[in-house]
């Protein structure tokens, strides 16, 4: 069976009942929770911190997916792993020591990834893959949520799905393709084609209002995935 992880994005959810928006998302079959960090530095918008993640863990039994759209990174990596986060992933450019920050996460025993933005070459994974648990492409330009999904990321999704196949044939090790921006119904096929089996949704899964339609479109995106068959 094709991978299929769906991470609804809280950055589309209702922030006065935050706690119930993941635990309806989590009820409503997401595999992941995508916790957009934004510092109105590193990108031109504001959302939350440490202490917002600490007070929906208890809501989830699902992995958090902390996306740092911050910069620097390194301060803060301890505050998140202390509130909660499974999974710490931050941009290339957003930190001097790429190296010491995956470090950092995964020496609490927490996964890693680097994001990179549509414009970020992959050549700042070649020697990194043995510190990277996921690789999240960016299908928009990060700060909003609701915008449309850049064109340019199918390529870049299919180089980037060679290179991991590559990486799994020469280790054994399984690194999560994470795409976040833009992803709907009407488009996640196409996009796991190129190569993708994470798919972060945020107005697509919280613009359906309620739990029932929470569950209607994941599950439209995980039948659409289902429907390529396995991988070749
Ligand atoms: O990190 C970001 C935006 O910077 C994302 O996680 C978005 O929040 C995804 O939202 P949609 O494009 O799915 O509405
Ligand atoms: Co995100």
């Amino acid at each position: 069976m094709r991978t299929c992880r769906i991470a609804p994005s809280i950055l589309s959810a209702d922030f006065a009942r935050l706690g119930e928006e993941v635990r309806d998302v989590a009820a409503a079959g997401a595999d992941w929770i995508h916790f957009d960090v934004m510092d109105n530095h590193y990108v031109p918008n504001l959302t939350v911190g440490p202490l917002v993640l600490k007070a929906i863990r208890p809501y989830v039994s699902l992995p958090i997916d902390v996306h740092l759209m911050i910069e620097p990174v390194d301060a803060l990596i301890p505050s998140f792993i202390d509130a909660g986060a499974d999974i710490i992933t931050f941009h290339c450019e957003a930190t001097r020591h790429i190296d010491r920050s995956l470090q950092l996460i995964r020496n609490a025993g927490k996964k890693a990834g680097l994001v990179f933005n549509p414009a970020t070459p992959l050549s700042y994974l070649d020697y990194e893959l043995d510190r990277i648990d996921v690789v999240l492409l960016m299908s928009v330009n990060p700060g909003f949520g609701g915008q449309s999904f850049i064109e340019s990321t199918i390529e870049k999704t299919m180089a980037l799905r060679e290179k991991l196949d590559a990486y799994k044939a020469e280790t054994g090790r399984e690194i999560a393709l994470e795409i976040d921006g833009g992803v709907k119904p009407g488009n996640i096929a196409r996009i796991a084609s190129a190569g993708a089996d994470t798919f972060v949704a945020g107005s697509a899964v919280f613009g359906a209002g309620s739990p029932e339609g929470y569950a209607k479109v994941i599950r439209s995106m995980k039948e659409a995935v289902a429907a390529l068959g396995d991988r070749s």
